[in-house]
């Protein structure tokens, strides 16, 4: 079994530590790298397809340092990048041969992988178009079927889900739970449902930091007992939304319901909730919640 190891990484610009010692190990399965605009995952990622080199630390596969391993690791992996290059004037289908021959497919398996991974992705009506006329959800659909096509051992992909509409989120989860099997699929991402059904593993990273490393559950857990519902009324509701960490809202009737994340019981009338991976992200990512929305 392949097994992907990070050992006390650190990856520095000039003052900025990117990426601060983080020690992590993959196996099978699908992992989550979860974390805020800056947290560091696109160094992370880049870092493990050795695009990067650590300042600090070693990144090992089955025990061999990937620099060592050069062309050698690079034929196990598939990546797609957070903007990844294309030809434009290409169609859909001549880009994923131009993208076999660049990783030295034979051409036979080429045209094979090509239909397969158009029809996987849902792109084969849209083949024969030019890049440039298609929707931003199907370039990027093209991008993880380009990352796909040497049937890589380690899939790294930078948030893969930008751009897809809400029914192409399902075809991708669906698409890399099946891909998963016996491989290593790491995705980054700061929307957490894109990664709750279907990581095995959640990585939560703020700051160059690992906070968080384990199952969907075990993540969740981090946060038990500070999870709280209640329903107030519109003025109570307001001063609990000033206060709080409020991760849901809602109006009913003339009242308000509301999700709180505290250490402390926010009003008397709160009830204690199994927390979920979005409450461990507002716990962990407030601010950058508050300056967005
Ligand atoms: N080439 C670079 N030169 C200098 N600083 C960089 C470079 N790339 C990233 N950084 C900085 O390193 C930190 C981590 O950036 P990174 O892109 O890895 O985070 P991220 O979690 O992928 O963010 P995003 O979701 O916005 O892509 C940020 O402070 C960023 O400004």
């Amino acid at each position: 079994m392949l097994e992907l190891k990070l050992d006390e990484v650190t990856k520095k610009y000039k003052d900025n530590i990117a990426v601060n010692h983080i020690s992590a190990a993959f196996t099978h399965g699908v992992y989550g790298l979860l974390g805020a605009n800056g947290a560091g995952k696109t160094t992370l990622l880049r870092l493990l397809c050795d695009i990067l080199r650590p300042d600090e630390g070693k990144i090992l596969c089955n025990g061999r340092p990937i620099d060592k391993l050069g062309a050698g690791y690079r034929r196990y992996m598939g990546y797609l990048p957070q903007d990844f290059g294309f030809y434009p004037d290409f169609t859909a289908e001549r880009f994923l041969m131009y993208m076999a021959a660049l990783k030295a497919l034979p051409v036979s398996e080429a045209k094979r992988k090509t239909q397969e991974l158009l029809a996987m992705v849902g792109l084969e009506e849209n083949s024969k178009k030019k890049i440039k006329t298609l929707s931003g959800g199907m370039v990027r659909r093209l991008g993880i079927a380009q990352a796909m096509l040497n049937d890589p051992e380690i899939l790294i992909l930078d948030e893969p889900t930008s751009g897809l509409d809400p029914k192409e989120r399902i075809r991708f989860r669906n698409i890399i739970s099946a891909f998963s099997r016996d491989r290593i699929v790491i995705l980054s991402t700061h929307i957490v449902s894109d990664v709750e059904y279907i990581a095995d593993e959640i990585l939560l990273m703020k700051g160059g930091k690992l906070l968080q490393q384990g199952s969907v559950e075990n993540v969740a857990r981090q946060v038990q007992g500070w999870v709280w519902e209640l329903a107030a009324d519109r003025e109570e509701a307001e001063a609990l939304n000033r206060r709080y960490a409020v991760s849901s809202l809602k109006n009913q009737g003339d009242k308000t319901a509301l999700r709180i994340i505290s250490e402390d019981c926010p009003a008397p009338e709160a009830v204690s909730v199994p927390p979920t991976l979005e409450d461990v992200y507002l716990y962990y990512f407030r601010e950058e919640a508050d300056k967005c929305c």
